[in-house]
């Protein structure tokens, strides 16, 4: 089969006719046809390298994936305003997935207290984008500004460290959820890889260097039976392609702190919770079914043993996220040099009470006074654990990280928000 190059050039270049006007001058043409054809040969060739390596470049770059919707005057004076820092000791950081559950909620924190904040989403579909919509325009009425791109785009990453000095990045992109990655695998591999990459070679080449803090995941303990876990437990034995991506991050991430002195944070978040959730987490698509008087399904473990989570509420996390944004020391590369040894730190961050699953559903039907219609069903092979449960005993003496919020609780205050952000006609109010 010929190539496309072969077809636009074929062997004979008699084959490739040129569409000539018929009120050229006969004489005149045959005059300069071998140059004139020559010459047009030449531009086409030119035309088409020129083509060809942009559009090298551009797929080298990951572009496909990008939408061009960063740039302009406009722009940069709103990134620059939204990084404006308002307290003495401040910090100005730029929190990737910025519209997501956990980036909108610290966003709004640090904005409070005075920092500047700047987002960065992609919006991409993994669960419904209007959510996502929904949290950026609730950042906007706070004077936060959400950059609608993806850390895979390398230019979009080094304009944003030209405009701004920032001090801190709170990396939070990511592709989530453990059972998606049997049905989507490369996505992972996208945004937890090669976008982690990407904005560890922008933050190694910023001068200054920011810190940075990121969001790993309990779930890199993976067949782990020593309970409660703790960071120095091994991290060996990932049960999901989701959990061997962070695993991964987190020594990708050493790397950048051993090389070029980078200053890093990993968080092991602990099946995080809470109002603006993640529609694709077990409470929140319980809730939605039980409310639609749909079945849930209800995984068990081994032996029909009850799955349990050391479900964590979204303020105890946040909590946690700026503790380790204001603990995490500085960054000590320049030029993309390492200067001197930079902090490199993981903790924890769970409530250290697990619960079963059941149990969640129990405290679930009660807020929304409708019994679920539950089908107990034994765990697919899909990349779940049976339990998880924190030893926070390190982020409480380096971070003074101390959850404060159980399941009810949590959860009460879960259903209000989802009651008020869908409407009442899917169920009745929460007392
Ligand atoms: O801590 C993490 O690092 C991860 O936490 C979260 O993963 P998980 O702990 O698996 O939460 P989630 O899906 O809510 O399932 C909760 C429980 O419900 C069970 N479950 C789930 C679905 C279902 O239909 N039925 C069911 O019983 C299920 O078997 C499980 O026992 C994040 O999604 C993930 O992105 C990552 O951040």
């Amino acid at each position: 089969m010929p190539s496309l190059e072969e077809e636009l050039f074929p062997s004979t270049p008699g084959k490739f006719k040129i569409d000539r006007s018929h009120s050229m001058n006969r004489q005149f043409h045959r005059c300069f046809a071998s140059t004139s054809t020559m010459f047009l040969w030449a531009l086409f060739l030119i035309a088409l390298t020129a083509s060809y390596l942009s559009f090298q470049s551009f797929v080298d770059s990951g572009s496909k994936y990008f939408t061009a919707s960063w740039g302009g005057l406009q722009w940069e004076k709103q990134v620059r305003v939204s990084s404006q820092i308002r307290r003495s000791g401040g910090m100005s950081v730029l929190v990737t997935g910025g519209a997501g559950f956990v980036g909108t909620h610290v966003s709004l924190a640090l904005k409070r207290r005075g920092d500047g904040v700047v987002g960065l989403d992609n919006f991409n579909n993994y669960y419904d984008p209007s959510l996502k919509k929904a949290r950026r325009a609730l950042l906007d009425s706070h004077g936060i500004f959400v950059v609608e791109g993806d850390i895979n785009d390398s230019r979009m990453l080094e304009k944003l460290f030209d405009i701004v000095a920032f001090t801190h990045v709170m990396h939070l992109a990511a592709q989530a959820g453990v059972r998606y990655a049997m049905e989507n695998p490369n996505s992972y591999v996208h945004s937890n890889i090669a976008g982690l990459v990407s904005l560890l070679e922008a933050c190694k080449s910023a001068n200054p260097q920011p810190s940075i803090v990121w969001a790993s995941s309990s779930s890199v303990y993976g067949l782990n039976e020593k309970v409660p876990f703790s960071e120095s437990d091994r991290t060996d034995q990932p049960a999901s392609l989701y959990a061997a991506t962070k695993k991964a991050g987190e020594e990708i991430t050493h790397t950048y702190n051993h090389i070029y002195g980078l200053s890093i944070t990993g968080l092991r978040f602990f099946t995080v919770y809470g109002p603006w959730g993640r529609p694709d987490m077990a409470y929140f698509s319980f809730t939605r079914n039980i409310l639609q008087g749909k079945p849930i399904k209800i995984y068990r473990g081994k032996n029909r043993v009850d799955l349990a989570r050391d479900f964590t509420y979204i303020d105890d996390i946040v909590k946690g996220c700026l503790g380790s944004l204001d603990t995490s020391g500085k960054s000590t590369g320049s030029g993309g040099k390492k200067r001197g040894p930079a902090p490199y730190r993981i903790f924890n961050l769970g409530n250290t009470s697990p619960v079963t699953v059941p149990t969640l559903v129990s405290i679930l039907e009660r807020y929304l006074k409708t019994k679920a219609k539950r089908s107990l069903v034994d765990m697919p092979g899909n990349g779940d654990v049976p339990f998880t449960h924190a030893n926070i005993s390190l982020a409480r003496s380096e971070l003074g990280y101390k959850p404060t919020t159980d399941l009810q609780t949590g959860l009460k205050k879960f259903v209000r928000w989802y009651l008020s952000y869908y409407g009442y006609n899917h169920g009745k109010p929460v007392n």
